[in-house]
């Protein structure tokens, strides 16, 4: 459904500031306003640097996936504005005030609970879960990647890498090694480049240990793997060394102070067997009941 804003007039949209480098772009934060009276909404404009025809086509993508998702726990599409004579064309979305989580979880560590990880954590399942139901793989699920609405809504974004599966195929298969940050990576993708829901509830354990590390920088995924790798990388490249010490059963450790359920669940979500591995319904479910618990 297009809704009324599909297409935005460069000339009513106003930059305010630089957000940040997302996958092929870079995006501002910009005011929509026709009645040049600052009344306008903020929106968050993702411009494509049109440098290659293929991120061209990809950007043509991201803004397909974006645009047919509709659900209270993914950042809403907007719309899209055609500039310089429909030569570039940038994507436009809701602005989130607050942020991405990683920068809010660190800001406010001192006074987040337990409860509020956890009701964020079910967010970020339920939008999964919508994900799922569409046949689409994130690929990308960390906690950089989910934005904060308010104190107590997070939602996913930035769907640069997403891959919608094939009609016969649980699984998604890359021809050669993407760009997804290694570290939240699950073994079947770095050994086999297969991406699937089940990959990504591998990436949602990585994440469940970023909000209990409070996105601590000295606890992040690629610190603790690197320390566990040793400084003295051989030829094999890192990618190899860690798929061998998953193989082995070695695992993040538990974060400081990580309440024992959550950290079993972490485990859970990152089960070899990528069959084995729990649902996003059946993650929901869980994290629900110890928000319950909790009380
Ligand atoms: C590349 C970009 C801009 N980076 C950032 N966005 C926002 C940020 C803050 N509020 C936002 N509202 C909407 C959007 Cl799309 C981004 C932001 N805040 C900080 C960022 F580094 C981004 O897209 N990050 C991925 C995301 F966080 F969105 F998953």
């Amino acid at each position: 459904s297009t809704s009324q804003h599909d297409q935005f007039e460069e000339r009513y949209l106003c930059y305010i500031s630089h957000l940040g480098k997302g996958n092929f772009g870079c995006v501002e934060l910009c005011r929509y306003d026709p009645l040049g009276d600052n009344t306008g909404e903020l929106v968050a404009v993702k411009k494509l640097q049109p440098n290659k025809v293929s991120n061209l086509e990809d950007f043509h993508k991201e803004v397909k996936t974006l645009s047919v998702l509709h659900c209270d726990y993914i950042v809403k599409y907007r719309g899209v504005c055609y500039s310089a004579g429909r030569l570039s064309m940038s994507l436009v979305m809701e602005y989130l005030p607050y942020g991405s989580l990683n920068g809010y979880v660190w800001t406010n560590r001192h006074n987040i609970t337990t409860r509020r990880m956890l009701l964020f954590a079910s967010q970020i399942c339920k939008g999964m879960e919508y994900l799922q139901t569409q046949r689409y793989v994130h690929r990308d699920l960390a906690a950089r990647n989910i934005l904060v609405a308010n104190d107590s809504l997070v939602k996913i974004a930035d769907f640069g890498l997403t891959k919608v599966l094939p009609f016969d195929k649980e699984y998604y298969r890359l021809s050669q090694p993407g760009q997804s940050p290694l570290f939240w990576l699950a073994p079947e993708c770095l050994n086999e480049n297969k991406f699937s829901n089940k990959s990504d509830v591998w990436s949602f354990g990585i994440v469940l240990h970023e909000l209990f590390s409070y996105c601590d920088n000295s606890f992040n995924p690629k610190r603790l793997c690197l320390q566990e790798i040793g400084q003295n990388v051989q030829g094999t490249s890192i990618s190899m060394h860690l798929a061998n010490m998953l193989a082995n059963n070695w695992r993040l450790p538990a974060p400081p102070n990580c309440p024992p359920k959550v950290y079993s669940l972490m485990k859970e979500c990152w089960t070899y067997d990528f069959d084995q591995r729990p649902t996003f319904s059946h993650l929901s479910k869980k994290v629900e009941n110890m928000i319950q618990d909790d009380r």
